[in-house]
């Protein structure tokens, strides 16, 4: 773990010939370790990006590299829905990448994790009775679980309410402190980029077109912190830009 980096170079992506292109021209590099939060108006292509960086689509034109390791790392994503499988427990939900490795020698230390994510006494729960942001949590432990050297949330907290939000924002800031992974983060939130992101990134246009280098904000200097106002001032701006276009006649 920790050896990772990534570069997208002039990546273009269209879902059919005479579709127009949702990523153009992008450049991306992301650096060992980073967490770089991605944000952009609905539409503008996050997700498109986060499956084509965990191998599940492939750009129309450019390339996506990993000049570090070489080979695609081991990645793992977790969705806005945790995704959950609802005859399994907890436990198992969590060793599931240990079950389906069979030649590999990982070993899932689910109670670890789940320790991690904040839930050690929920280990033999039965999923269907979580809460939402405790089903995420365990979303976050199973992908955590795949030992994974790049780590891909799509809008991962985008269905909580405000208090287990901000408590998930927690344990992902732990995580980042805590472990050597590279992440991409998807969010809506710019507060939460700000929280999570060493770098936070704007999508439009098909490509990155700004980026933020973020130097440890925490809860408390987030609401006065400069860059809140200037990453919401331009977020808005292209957010603007985009309805604006959308209604034109
Ligand atoms: N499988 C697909 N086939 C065709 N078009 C697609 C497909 N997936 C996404 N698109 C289109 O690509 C564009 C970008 O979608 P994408 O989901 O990547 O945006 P997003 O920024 O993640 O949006 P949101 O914030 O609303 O989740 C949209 O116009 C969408 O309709």
């Amino acid at each position: 773990m920790g050896t990772l980096t990534l570069r997208v170079a002039d990546g273009t992506k269209r879902y059919g010939p005479y579709e127009p292109a949702v990523l153009c021209g992008l450049d991306l590099a992301v650096g060992e370790g980073e967490w770089f939060a991605l944000i952009g108006p609905s539409g503008s292509g996050k997700s498109t990006l986060l499956r084509i960086l965990a191998g599940l689509d492939e750009l129309s034109d450019g390339q996506v590299m990993f000049p570090a390791t070489g080979a695609p790392p081991r990645a793992a994503t977790v969705f806005q829905q945790p995704l959950l499988l609802p005859w399994l427990d907890v436990r198992a939900n969590i060793t599931l990448a240990e079950r389906f490795r069979a030649n590999d020698d990982l070993v899932v230390d689910a109670d670890a994790l789940l320790a991690t994510v904040g839930l050690g006494e929920l280990i033999d729960a039965d999923v269907t009775r979580l809460s939402g942001g405790q089903a995420q949590r365990v979303a976050l432990a199973r992908a955590l679980a795949r030992r994974p050297e790049l780590l891909l949330l799509d809008e991962p907290l985008g269905a909580l309410d405000p208090a287990s939000r901000a408590d998930l924002q927690d344990h992902l800031r732990r995580v980042r402190r805590e472990t050597a992974l590279t992440a991409v983060f998807v969010t809506h939130d710019v507060d939460e980029a700000l929280l999570l992101g060493d770098r936070v990134g704007l999508l439009s246009g098909g490509a990155v077109a700004r980026t933020w280098d973020v130097e440890g904000i925490d809860r408390d200097g987030l609401r006065d912190h400069p860059l809140r106002d200037e990453v919401v001032a331009a977020y808005r701006e292209d957010t603007t830009a985009v309805s604006d276009a959308a209604e034109a006649p």
